[in-house]
């Protein structure tokens, strides 16, 4: 089990729910300036999905645990990043780097989210790539 301490966000929801989970993938960050990241390597990658509301659903869930994972897991786990059409070996904004692929997991969760009627919002991704590296990416308040 992963047991970690995660950075608290400070907001008024009733309910806010976290999954943890993790993923093996592979990448290489395709530009000269990040030195031995231009060849390919993997990662065990960790994160914690953090979201929020007011109301559940009919079965008592603000978001199943399961489908977040799922969204996530089921894309990423055992795949080479660069190949995936979220990102792009020659837009820098699309490189899969810890920042981008936790912008781009937001962006996932959010993405589905939205097709639920009780609005639940996604209000953080924490990933950690190495055991020394992480992001912690939060949309903007205009955004949530
Ligand atoms: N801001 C970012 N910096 C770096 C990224 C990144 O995605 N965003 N990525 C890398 C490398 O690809 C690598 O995956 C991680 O690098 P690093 O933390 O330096 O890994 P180490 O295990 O070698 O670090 P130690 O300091 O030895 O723990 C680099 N930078
Ligand atoms: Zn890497």
């Amino acid at each position: 089990m992963i047991q970690q301490i995660y950075p608290f966000i400070n907001h008024n929801y009733t309910y806010e729910i976290n999954k943890d989970f993790h993923f093996a993938a592979a990448h290489y960050i395709p530009h000269q300036d990040t030195g031995k990241c231009q060849s390919m390597h993997g990662h065990t990658y960790f994160t914690n999905i953090t979201i929020v509301g007011e109301e559940l659903n009919h079965t008592g869930f603000l978001v199943d645990f399961k489908q977040i994972k799922n969204l996530i897991h089921k894309r990423f786990d055992h795949v080479v990043m660069n190949q995936d059409v979220a990102f792009s070996d020659h837009n820098p904004n699309a490189f899969p780097t810890t920042e981008i692929v936790a912008r781009t997991i937001y962006e996932l969760v959010q993405e589905y989210l939205d097709t639920l009627s009780h609005s639940p919002r996604c209000m953080q991704v924490y990933l950690r790539e190495t055991p020394s590296s992480y992001c912690v990416y939060r949309p903007k308040k205009g955004d949530r």
